[in-house]
């Protein structure tokens, strides 16, 4: 199973990554890309051209003191501001539209990629872990993808035009600025490697610290019922002082190309002033030229101080990428062949032929299961805790393949014909109802799209649904809260019975199915179910066993293995497990057995 871990990229896998995130997500908007190049071109120009300006003022201005050019320069000057704030705000319109819209993208990608992904795998990642990736990630990637564009073309443009302006003013005074560059940017390529680590780790951190939440919200009946509230917050102290930490270092380790470029910049323009003013007061250079050159260089800072602090900010985004693909290469095990079928169904007959399974390579759940369910039968499957039933049950839907053995629907092998046509005829309702933030309505109709409220209105009264819904203020649009929180667990795995009804599908596979309902609900619901088993097949596991004592066949399921199998009577008179079995659950049911006398 390809597990999803976040590792660092290395050096080679930061151009490859880049290269992928550009051919694969930003190159679909090269028009909008070009676009937002032209605005930046025009926004660097307006920087030179400010520099530019700077000559005729003090020379014609103040030196010469021409009126005109008071009207001239005044016009350049805000003919420039105003082209550079239309051509930022067009840049970033632009850029903004392209980031968000690539976001989008890459989570459409990743939520279709995920949902398609093999159970095994949700199993193996936490849920609040991969949603930090689609909210964060995504959103460290849209920066490095939109901010890198702007900064490179945009802020190196403007850099390199004003860097050629220094050349047209005094070509000797420009080349000692340009001696500055290189061990500036050998200071900030030390500080891209760190940023890559410390970025890393906030994002993983922020994995972790989205499951912490995720799973403390959930739990929180289980924290408060066992009086862990307080523990709780100790931990949630330590995962956000961490976090604290974490965070607080990559922010310094960004935030320490500031220095360096402020230092450098001093010295230079330090150096620029003792050198330029000895030429204009031996009359080598005109004072404007002077000005012009100055305010060149002070312009030249902002642009690569942006590319400088870039760096850092891209490991972050380039590590977010990375975990992003991570994903989005995961492997999907259980899928259609590409010779795959639709699955022809004929009667709804099941067939497990010797099958063997296994969660993990070391630990064999089923040994050898072979065992036939024909249409129209009830077939259950009982047997002690952690036996293998409800894996059995899985393996219907393919939820997961056998590692040996087949099983055949109709006479045909389930791994040879497409999932969507296998899982359409199959009705599932496990142990561990589940419910949509939604109404009951929808919750009841999530198979079927097309249902018909009068459908649904029958499913639910054959589930027993139908009177503590038509007693509720606003029915069947009941909002049943997150995962059903505002229903009682009987109310859930009727409404859950309702949906298996309303799918109405000729295979049905129960799994404890009225394990949380009360006596009298559970006599509504099996006469419910007896009903809509007539003419289907169907597979139930029960530890109750009075849910099925008319079933055709009992298997008795134990250590991976069917070992006893027949109809109630045979399996009684067998007096091996099943008899045993029943035998302890009728003493319980009658209240003659102690539990000391069970367990012995
Ligand atoms: N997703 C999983 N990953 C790894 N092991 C699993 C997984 N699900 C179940 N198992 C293991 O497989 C074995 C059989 O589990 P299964 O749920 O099929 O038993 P069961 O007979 O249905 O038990 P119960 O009656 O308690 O529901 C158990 O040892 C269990 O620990």
């Amino acid at each position: 199973m390809s597990k999803a871990t976040p590792e660092m990229p290395d050096k080679s896998a930061t151009v490859a990554l880049y290269g992928r995130l550009l051919r694969d997500y930003v190159s679909h908007y090269k028009g909008r890309l070009f676009l937002a190049i032209f605005f930046m071109i025009v926004s660097a120009l307006t920087s030179t051209a400010t520099a530019f300006v700077m000559k005729p003022i003090v020379d014609e201005v103040f030196f010469e003191k021409n009126p005109e050019f008071v009207i001239y320069t005044t016009l350049a000057v805000v003919g420039i501001f105003a082209a550079r704030g239309f051509a930022t705000y067009g840049q970033t319109i632009v850029m903004d539209w392209v980031g968000t819209r690539i976001v989008s993208d890459i989570q459409k990608g990743l939520f279709k990629k995920l949902v398609f992904a093999d159970l095994a795998w949700f199993h193996e990642n936490a849920s609040g872990n991969l949603i930090s990736r689609f909210v964060f990630d995504t959103n460290y990637l849209k920066t490095v993808a939109t901010q890198t564009l702007v900064v490179l073309t945009k802020d190196s443009l403007t850099a390199v035009f004003l860097i050629a302006s220094l050349f047209y003013y005094d070509w000797k005074m420009a080349l000692v600025t340009l001696i500055a560059l290189p061990p500036g940017a050998l200071a900030i390529r030390q500080l891209g490697k760190r940023s890559r680590k410390a970025s890393n780790k906030v994002l993983e951190q922020t994995a972790d610290f989205s499951s912490f939440l995720e799973e403390n919200f959930q739990g929180i009946r289980v924290v408060k019922a066992y009086d862990r509230e307080k523990q709780a917050v100790q931990q949630g102290d330590e995962v956000i002082e961490d976090r604290f930490k974490i965070q607080f270092k990559a922010l310094r380790i960004e935030a320490s190309s500031g220095p360096i470029v402020e230092t450098l910049a001093g010295l230079l323009i330090a150096g620029v002033i003792f050198y330029g003013a000895s030429n204009v007061i031996e009359g080598h250079t005109t004072p404007g030229t002077f000005f012009a050159f100055i305010t060149a260089i002070m312009l030249t800072y902002q642009p690569i101080k942006s590319v400088a602090k870039l760096f850092p900010r891209m490991q972050t985004g380039l590590a977010a990428a990375h975990r992003i693909f991570l994903l989005l290469d995961i492997d999907h095990k259980v899928v259609d062949k590409p010779s795959a079928v639709p699955l022809e169904f004929h009667r709804g007959d099941i067939e497990f032929r010797n099958v063997k399974f296994s969660y993990h390579e070391d630990e064999i759940v089923l040994r050898d299961i072979s065992l036939k369910l024909e249409s129209g039968k009830r077939v259950a499957l009982v047997g002690p805790s952690g036996g293998g039933k409800s894996t059995i049950l899985n393996l219907i839907p393919r939820f997961y393949d056998v590692n040996e053995g087949d099983i055949l629907v109709d006479g045909q092998n389930v791994r040879d014909v497409t999932l969507a046509s296998l899982r359409q005829k199959i009705a599932l309702v496990s142990q561990d109802v589940f419910l949509f933030d939604d109404t009951i309505k929808a919750n009841i109709a999530y198979g079927r799209d097309d249902a018909t409220d009068a459908e649904i209105i029958e499913a639910a009264k054959a589930a027993a649904v139908h009177d503590f819904v038509s007693a509720l203020p606003k029915g069947y649009d009941t909002l049943v809260g997150s995962h059903g929180v505002r229903l009682s667990g009987g109310q859930k795995q009727r409404i859950s019975i309702a949906r298996a009804m309303l799918k109405d599908a000729p295979i049905l596979l129960l799994d404890e199915a009225t394990s949380a309902l009360d006596t009298e609900s559970e006599r509504k619901i099996q006469r419910a179910l007896t009903h809509l088993m007539k003419g289907r097949t169907s597979l139930v596991i029960a530890h109750r066993l009075s849910t099925i004592l008319d079933a055709d066949t009992i298997n008795v399921v134990v250590d991976g293995e069917i070992v006893e199998s027949g109809p109630h009577d045979q399996l009684l008179k067998e007096e091996g497990v099943y008899a045993d079995l029943y035998n302890h659950q009728f003493s319980f049911d009658s209240g003659v057995t102690s539990i000391r006398e069970i367990k012995s």
